[in-house]
């Protein structure tokens, strides 16, 4: 015996193909869910708890919305990130027997939804698939509501995999269990909630029914098998056709420039760092599109550099065409201003709920196109003539969509009211019937008014008892009895009808129905019609984004004042008076100080100190930007600029808010380096900020300078790196195409000026304290540090002393200047150089320094660090900071003794405590000069 109401049984029997979704069970006018679903609902959607008898003992949880407002609890649901399966009626409830059958028609998920938040404007969102066939990994991305369909594969890769994602920051996922379990653990970098819904196979089938045998042969097998679980997953869950998925765009990693999502958060290609919002983003800065498809084409654009010199120059000749005719972009604008989301409406009618109104937004949109075309084949750029030449107007369904569909229809299909008069003369004669029948009942009030003489008698009209003629009580005794019948009373009045009032009143409601039904079925046939049409509107989408795209990009070009690069496919990067295209634009007036950039195969490599606040990050980003802006095909923010052709860009620009799942700053730090050292080719640009921190001082160093080496001696490609340690500096005499550079500083009394100009050789120190004093530190926390680094610098001499470096480095291990042969083939590099006393050098080869172990490493570099502070003070420093700090010849005498005695004291032969009594002693007598 059923333990529940027939009712309930077929809600549970329908539950089991929703497990993971709440089901919305349609009863009458509400969707109602009931168990655990109405329990979890009425939480998410703050909606009452209600109980319902359901045959059980207890009474069943159940809460439920109105049908006509499901939209807005089914979007609120969908954001939160759950899915929602919808459950209709399929029967005519007095044509049943019994309970009446119900099914699932439809499963909004996070990644097909077609309206709402979740589809904003000018972004895409995207329902990603995951794949692994044989050591091959492929991505497929769809957005249903545009009708896009990318689809890529490359060998096995969890790296290229984690990028390849992130660039289509999906709402849902479906894949391979164990691939999404990796993805999920990164869902650090990825962003945004994401649904996961595993997938156990897919349906060969399904594809080659979606797209035709022709083009699904031409798929390699591994992105067959992607394609088909998407498709299958996206019938299953939307259980109709999906006309708008008419063509698959496959790519090849290669043809795009690799950017990892680290490298385009930490450039803020789409968003911001620190708000993730759009303003404030190259994206946002060069988004001049008028259209949606167009700002979407841009992110595309932004996403992927092309990595083919050709393809960007069809996009550059375009964009340098219409740079200089501002007219043509004005009226290029004007006419894209006028076209509506093609691809969203295409979706739409695929999807089968455009209205009345997306064909006439669709209409407007294709009059637009003529002159458009015009336009674009009349500039004189052969990439405009191209796209114009290759677009089909659609003029044929623009004019059916004029013919059928009147100027102002309603937002519902089925209320009438949609189809324009003269389309069709079965329905004109049924309107002309309706109008009439309407008439004549006007005509009865008016003419029953004069033959009873009761003003107030009104004919009225009710869906319940349809029309009928009122009279209020106080008037019934004027009324002739047996005039009318009648037929319902109220409480001051009464209801009657003549039998010549229902007989208009059937031809009436008949011409009605008949009205409503033959205006949706036509419709229908003008959306079908059109929906036989999508691959030709969806070309034409794409051109009028490409067009939209060029324009934006000529134009933020023009008003900006940026050049068109010159793109070669060789090695070297010059920059003249390069700006970041961002920072500039927040900066007031001109006062973005240029800095040019010379990145040749004998000087690759860019070394850059200078103290806090200098401009570091913003130069090296500036670099990286460039190089994307020329190869997406945009100008660049320069006087001057000769692009190589990037594979990738590696970036790793510290922010203590890239930290995901636990790891320290520095394992992160580490774990880029690892693939940066795996995936970087000669062909790449590599900006690491601040190369090292995150570790002990002396650690960091040395991993910074094997890093610098490696990519000096085995990448061999074009980098930029900052660092606080100007030890470093020392690096350039050693590597052949590194170089030196600074962010000049300017000092004046206690205040630094920053001068953001970039100069060759490195800077002595990084004015930490002083950032802090700008930020507004409180003076106790800045004396304090102040006075601690005096008592540090007091332990560098320690450390400095001979003492402590021979302590630590065993006799056999020092050499002299002269080194050996084997440490001369290593000049330097895989060794540590300790700069000795006078001059000289001392020098551990590599083998040395490897088998003293790592205390010798950490205490030498250490040692190495302070001897070159102490080292500063060579004969020129020490002139200098006499003649300008003393304020008379006496006090310059007495400086010049005080330095002398420095120098001569054999500080690399002192103990460390004699050390400090030396530096103290001439602390004190510099004080009382
Ligand atoms: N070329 C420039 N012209 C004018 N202002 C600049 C320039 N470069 C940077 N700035 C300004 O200087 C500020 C600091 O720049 P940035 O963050 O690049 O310094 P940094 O040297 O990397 O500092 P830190 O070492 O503390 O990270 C920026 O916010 C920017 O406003």
């Amino acid at each position: 015996m059923a333990k529940f109401t027939p009712m309930i049984e077929q809600y549970l029997s329908v539950k089991e193909e929703a497990k993971d979704a709440f089901l919305f069970f349609r009863l009458g006018d509400f969707y109602e869910m009931f168990f655990d679903d109405a329990i979890l609902a009425a939480k998410e959607l703050e909606i009452t708890l209600t109980g319902r008898a359901g045959g059980a003992d207890e009474k069943i949880p159940m809460c439920g919305v109105p049908y006509h407002s499901a939209e807005n609890y089914i979007q609120r649901l969908i954001e939160k990130g759950y899915k929602v399966a919808i459950c209709e009626q399929v029967e005519d409830p007095a044509a049943a027997k019994g309970v009446v059958r119900r099914e699932i028609v439809r499963v909004v998920t996070p990644g097909t939804v077609m309206e709402g938040k979740a589809v904003a404007e000018k972004s895409n969102n995207y329902m990603v698939a995951v794949t692994e066939v044989d050591h091959v990994m492929a991505i497929a991305a769809c957005d249903l509501s545009t009708g896009e369909l990318h689809v890529t594969s490359a060998p096995s890769n969890q790296e290229w995999l984690r990028d390849e994602i992130n660039i289509y920051s999906p709402s849902e996922m479906i894949g391979d269990e164990q691939l999404l379990a990796w993805i999920k653990e990164q869902s650090g970098p990825l962003g945004k909630p994401v649904v996961y819904s595993p997938r156990a196979k897919a349906q060969d089938e399904v594809g080659r029914k979606q797209f035709g045998e022709a083009a699904w042969i031409r798929l390699e097998p591994e992105r067959r098998a992607c394609v088909a679980m998407l498709v299958a997953y996206l019938g299953e869950t939307q259980k109709r056709s999906l006309g708008q998925l008419s063509r698959i765009s496959a790519y090849e990693p290669e043809q795009y420039m690799i950017l990892d999502p680290f490298t385009r958060r930490n450039l803020e290609l789409v968003e911001t760092v620190r708000d993730r919002s759009k303003k404030g983003s190259l994206l946002h800065l060069l988004d001049r599109t008028e259209t949606s498809m167009g700002a979407r084409l841009l992110r595309r654009w932004v996403d992927k550099p092309l990595l083919s010199r050709s393809q960007v120059e069809v996009r550059l000749e375009a964009v340098e065409e219409l740079y200089g005719a501002f007219m043509l972009r004005e009226d290029l604008k004007e006419k894209l201003k006028g076209i509506y989301d093609l691809e969203r409406l295409v979706g739409r009618i695929a999807f089968g709920t455009a209205n009345g109104r997306d064909l006439n937004a669709l209409k407007l949109s294709l009059l637009q196109i003529p002159e458009l075309k015009e336009l674009c084949s009349g500039s004189a750029s052969a990439t405009l003539g191209r796209i114009a030449s290759g677009m089909d107007d659609c003029g044929d369904l623009a004019s059916l969509i004029e013919e059928a569909i009147a100027d102002d229809p309603p937002v519902s299909v089925r209320d009438g009211g949609l189809i324009r008069p003269g389309f069709n003369a079965k329905l004109d004669e049924l309107r002309e019937a309706s109008t009439n029948g309407k008439r004549w009942i006007a005509d009865l009030e008016a003419a029953e008014r004069q033959a009873t003489g009761i003003k107030s008698l009104k004919v009225g009209y009710n869906k319940v008892f349809g029309y009928y003629i009122e009279i209020t009580k106080s008037n019934l005794t004027s009324l002739p009895e047996g005039r009318y019948e009648r037929k319902q009373t109220l409480a001051n009045a009464e209801r009657f009808v003549t039998p010549e009032l229902k007989e208009r009143e059937a031809l009436i409601l008949e011409a009605e129905d008949r009205m409503l039904d033959l205006e949706y079925g036509l419709f229908s046939e003008v959306r079908d019609q059109l929906s036989a049409n999508i691959p030709r509107l969806q070309r034409l989408a794409e051109a009028v984004a490409e067009i939209d795209v060029l324009r934006s990009l000529a134009a933020v070009s023009a008003e900006s004042g940026f050049v068109r690069p010159v793109l070669t496919d060789g090695y070297d990067f010059v920059v003249e008076n390069g700006r970041h295209p961002v920072v500039e634009t927040v900066m007031e007036g001109s006062s973005f100080i240029a800095n040019g950039t010379n990145l040749k195969r004998d000087a690759s490599i860019l070394l850059i100190t200078g103290p806090n606040m200098a401009g570091k990050s913003t130069y090296m980003r500036q670099v990286a930007l460039i190089s994307i802006m020329a190869q997406i095909g945009c100008f660049v923010p320069a006087g001057r600029a000769e692009i190589p052709m990037v594979d990738r860009i590696f970036t790793r620009i510290g922010a203590a808010d890239d930290l995901i799942g636990g790891q320290s700053t520095f394992m992160v730090e580490m774990a880029d380096i690892q693939v940066m050292t795996e995936k970087a080719t000669p062909r790449s640009l590599i900006i690491i900020d601040e190369l090292g921190r995150g570790t002990s001082t002396t650690e960091g160093i040395a991993i910074a300078q094997a890093v610098i080496e490696y990519v000096h001696d085995v990448i061999g490609c074009k980098a930029l790196v900052s660092t606080h340690f100007h030890e470093l500096a020392h690096l350039e005499s050693g590597l052949s195409k590194l170089r030196n550079y600074s962010m000049a500083v300017q000092e004046s009394g206690d205040k630094v000026h920053f001068l953001r100009k970039l100069v060759p050789g490195a800077a002595s120190t990084s004015y930490g304290i002083y950032c802090a004093k700008l930020a507004g530190l409180p003076a106790a926390i800045t004396d304090r540090a102040s006075s601690l680094l005096g008592d540090l610098e007091k332990v560098s001499v320690l450390a400095v002393s001979g003492e402590a470096v021979k302590a630590a480095v065993p006799e056999q291990a020092l050499s002299t200047a002269a080194p050996d042969a084997a440490g001369q083939a290593d000049s330097g590099r895989s060794g540590i150089r300790l700069p000795g006393a006078g001059g000289s050098e001392v020098r551990y080869s590599a083998q040395e320094t490897a088998d003293s172990g790592k205390a010798l490493a950490e205490t030498a570099a250490a040692a190495e660090q302070e001897v070159v502070q102490l080292s500063i003070f060579g004969d020129e420093q020490a002139e200098q900071a006499v003649s300008g700090s003393a304020a008379s010849a006496k006090e310059e005498a007495k400086l010049r003794g005080l330095v002398k005695q420095l120098k001569q004291a054999d500080i690399m032969n002192m103990t460390p405590l004699q050390a400090m009594g030396l530096l103290n002693e001439l602390k004190m007598k510099a004080k009382d000069l």
